[in-house]
């Protein structure tokens, strides 16, 4: 019998919302096993020796309890053909996803910025969206004309970018103005039925971080 992967991390997207997003695309089911709330889970979790780097996010899956993020995302993308189909295809879709890593990890430490700081780290955020890493897939579609970004089949490129897409528009709404192919891409990954569902409200995605969630990361990793 296969049980569902079930997820240990923060009420919140952070490092765990990539995995939400494949294994949502690949029509998994899954379950958040535990909400991180208090130190004390966290500090359970490491003496039952679960967090091998003592880190979250870790998905137990396959019978593995699996950590690192990157990890986690190729086991699930290699899993379920989100991956390409051979190694130079593999080699494209990672440097792509790796764009979209980049400019998460700003996505996701923005709300935690100083109050100093946060008018810098936002329009650092939306300048590299917009001048490094949406022009870099904007080519690339234009380029091949074709409807994915790699293999022209779905890959986890796809997601990834859509997922970065999403997230910075819901800081910069216009964000896409200057990329129409993007526009276009936009509106095709996010119709495919198992996104499509993601999208609904009420789905297993987190929602936008607010100062709950920033407060609870504090809390609980004592940073
Ligand atoms: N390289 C790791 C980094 C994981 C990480 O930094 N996780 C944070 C929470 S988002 C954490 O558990 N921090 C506690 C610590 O590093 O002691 C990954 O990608 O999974």
């Amino acid at each position: 019998m296969t049980t569902k992967p079930r997820l240990y991390y923060f009420n919140g997207r952070g490092r765990m919302e990539t995995i939400r997003w494949l294994l949502a695309t690949a029509g998994v089911e899954f379950e958040e096993a535990e909400y991180l709330e208090t130190r004390e889970q966290y500090e359970k979790l490491l003496q039952d020796g679960a967090l091998l780097f003592q880190q979250v996010p870790m998905v137990e899956i396959d019978e593995m309890k699996l950590v690192q993020t990157r990890a986690i995302l190729n086991y699930i993308a290699g899993k379920h053909n989100l991956y390409g189909k051979d190694i130079k295809e593999r080699a494209l879709i990672d440097m792509y996803v790796e764009g979209t890593m980049d400019l998460n990890e700003m996505i996701m430490l923005y709300p935690f910025s100083s109050p100093e700081e946060k008018e810098k780290n936002f329009a650092l955020m939306i300048q590299r969206a917009t001048n490094r890493y949406f022009p870099v897939y904007e080519k690339v579609l234009k380029d091949h004309g074709q409807d994915f970004l790699v293999g022209n089949q779905l890959s986890r490129a796809d997601v990834q970018v859509l997922e970065s897409i999403l997230m910075i528009e819901e800081y910069e709404p216009t964000v896409l103005s200057e990329f129409p192919l993007l526009q276009a891409f936009k509106a095709r990954i996010s119709n495919l039925p198992t996104i499509k569902k993601f999208l609904q409200p009420g789905s297993q995605r987190r929602t936008e971080p607010d100062d709950r969630i920033v407060e609870t990361v504090n809390k609980v990793l004592q940073l």
